[in-house]
Formats: C-alpha cells, sequence, structure tokens
C-alpha cells in the first residue's frame, strides 16, 4: 500500500492571540502589536489499508495544545541577533538598539526562535510536531507542512520531510 494521501488540519480552535514586534534590522523594529494567528496543518501520509491513513485526531489535539502554548502573551525571541534580554526581578526588559523595553515577567513568553514572525511560529510549530520521529514513521507519515496566518491572506508555510 503505496498510495499517499494529505490531511489537511484547519479547525477553529487551532489559533492564539499574540503581541510581538518583528525585527528588520539591528535599528528597524515594527511597533509592539498584536494579531489573532491561525495555524493550518498539511499532513501527507501512505494509507494503511482499512480506508484510511492515521487517525488525524492525535495531531489535532497536539496543534490545538501548542495554540494554547502561545495564546495571550508578549512574545519575544530568544535567539534573535539584534535583541537581547535581561530578567531583572519582575520584570523582563528587551534591549533593541540603545532602547530598554520593559514588560512584565508575568506577560512575556520566551520563544527559542530568531525574530517573532510568520515563518518562525511555522517553524516552531514544524519542530514540535516532528520531534518524535519514530511516531512520524509509525503513522507512516512522510511530509509535514505548517501554515501559520497574521490574518486573512497573510500567512507563511514551513514544510519537512520525513525520511522512511
Ligand atoms: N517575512 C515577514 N515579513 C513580515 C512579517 C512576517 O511575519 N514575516 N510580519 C510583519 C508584521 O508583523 C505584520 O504584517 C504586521 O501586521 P500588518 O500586516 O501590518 O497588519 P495586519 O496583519 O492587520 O494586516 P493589514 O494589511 O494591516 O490588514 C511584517 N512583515
Amino acid at each position: 500500500m503505496n498510495e499517499t494521501v494529505t490531511i489537511r488540519l484547519a479547525k477553529q480552535a487551532m489559533k492564539f492571540s499574540a503581541a510581538h514586534f518583528t525585527i528588520f534590522s539591528a535599528s528597524e523594529r515594527e511597533r509592539l502589536h498584536g494579531h489573532n494567528f491561525r495555524v493550518e496543518v498539511d499532513i501527507e501520509a501512505h494509507m494503511l489499508g482499512n480506508g484510511m491513513c492515521f487517525d488525524y485526531g492525535i495531531y489535532k489535539d497536539t496543534v490545538i495544545a501548542l495554540c494554547r502554548e502561545l495564546n495571550e502573551w508578549m512574545i519575544l525571541p530568544t535567539r534573535s541577533p539584534y535583541l537581547q534580554i535581561e530578567e531583572q526581578g519582575e520584570h523582563v526588559i528587551a534591549v533593541f538598539n540603545g532602547q530598554r523595553i520593559p514588560f512584565l515577567r508575568a506577560d512575556v513568553l520566551l520563544l527559542p526562535i530568531e525574530n517573532v514572525t510568520l515563518e518562525e511560529f511555522a517553524a516552531h510549530f514544524l519542530t514540535r510536531l516532528t520531534a518524535d520521529r519514530d511516531e512520524l514513521r509509525q503513522h507512516r507519515i512522510r511530509a509535514i507542512e505548517v501554515r501559520v496566518f497574521s490574518g486573512p491572506g497573510q500567512s507563511a508555510g514551513r514544510r519537512l520531510r520525513v525520511d522512511p
């Protein structure tokens, strides 16, 4: 059974609201703002007989849980070449181009990404969804693509092919 199928997961619950600013260079960034982000996942897999591939409910729950992890935070990147992050008591200070931008620690989520962009969010979800390679092989998954939207008509997709 070598035929493949693509499962698309784009449930209403695959969303998160977050604040951020995109950094364009060592001296240029956006002002602080937020979005209602949406996530869609395409999973290409082999059919397993019985008229189906793997049970996609597993990944539906995982994507929704990952969205909840990112929901209602001010998100800062820990791997930016242009932003330093200092933690001082109850505050997190984002240091950018000589500016010191304070946030309450309780409002901040530090993510191991280079920039808070659609591309990096897509990579974050993809990394988490493909962490267990044995599970992917067990489900005979060939590739996963994650697409993150910052609003209608604006998204970035990242794709990973899984070695058989
Ligand atoms: N390659 C990328 N470029 C930009 C990104 C990104 O993630 N990757 N992100 C931004 C901004 O953060 C984002 O676009 C700002 O939102 P903006 O588009 O201005 O506002 P809306 O989402 O509300 O869209 P409208 O066109 O204003 O309706 C910029 N570049």
